[in-house]
């Protein structure tokens, strides 16, 4: 395994706790992020992977612990200043306009970010569409770029989606499934060009994995989730090898 704890640390969550009446969905997380990596979190449904995504990226306040990003205090921040931060989050389903194309969908992200978003201006003529264009070469949609949002197949509504979550700058990106939904024949196609495009952008990432084979070819390090806390950490030829661990999450 390629060793990064030497690289800065950009995500750190300390005791992070949560409780949705009995139910714990996080009972002490602490996990830090550093540059270069891609952690993939792997659990049985109902562990809390969502969850502690969600306390990340600031779309749930948690009762106990902190998270800080490059060294800055950003527990339960508004999910819009997190990602003016440098964390992005992209869903299991793809959070685009449905009815504009996907450079329109790039270019109102962009103007989102640049602060000069009006109704009354031509989209079109903002002055970062290269830019746009050139996300969207990265991550192979320059072929439907016109195409209106909500025609695209799957894996290219994912990958617009990645583009749309890169539009932001981020240097964390947290995905929930990735591949979720994209027909098997695709996946791998789906995440290879996804997991190159956050790499040529110098984008670490956190992601939430059900498959096994999409975790150890594509994590740097692997972290597991059982109710609520994390059972352990490590290597992906390390992990999915532990008894304990096929038992409870591959197994299962
Ligand atoms: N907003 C909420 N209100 C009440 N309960 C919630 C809420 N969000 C999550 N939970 C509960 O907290 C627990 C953890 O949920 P979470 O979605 O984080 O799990 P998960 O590991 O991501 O599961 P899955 O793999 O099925 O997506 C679950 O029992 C879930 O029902």
């Amino acid at each position: 395994m390629s060793d990064y704890s030497a690289s800065p640390l950009l995500l750190q969550a300390e005791g992070l706790k949560l409780r949705f009446g009995g139910i714990i969905a996080a009972d002490g997380i602490d996990l830090s992020l550093h540059e270069g990596e891609h952690l993939a979190i792997i659990g049985p449904n109902g562990a809390g992977k969502t969850t502690f995504l969600n306390i990340c990226t600031g779309y749930l306040r948690p009762q106990g612990g902190s998270v800080r990003f490059e060294n800055r205090e950003i527990t339960a921040q508004p999910p819009r200043q997190i990602t003016r931060l440098g964390i992005a989050r992209a869903f299991q389903i793809p959070q685009l306009f449905a009815e504009q194309t996907v450079l329109e969908n790039m270019l109102l992200a962009v103007s989102v970010r640049e602060r000069h978003w009006n109704p009354l201006r031509n989209l079109h003529a903002v002055p970062e569409r290269r830019e746009m264009e050139g996300l969207l070469e990265l991550v192979g949609c320059s072929d439907v770029r016109d195409r209106v949002a909500s025609e695209l197949p799957e894996g290219k509504r994912k990958l617009a989606d990645i583009a749309i979550a890169l539009a932001l700058k981020p240097r964390v990106l947290l995905m929930d499934e990735p591949t979720s939904g994209v027909a098997s024949a695709d996946k791998f196609d789906v995440m290879e060009t996804l997991m190159n495009a956050l790499r040529q952008a110098k984008v670490s990432s956190v992601f939430v994995e059900h498959d096994m084979e999409m975790v150890s070819r594509y994590a740097t390090r692997v972290a597991v989730w059982a109710q609520g806390k994390i059972q352990t950490t490590g290597a992906p030829e390390v992990v999915l090898n532990d008894p304990d661990v096929v038992r409870n999450v591959i197994g299962g």
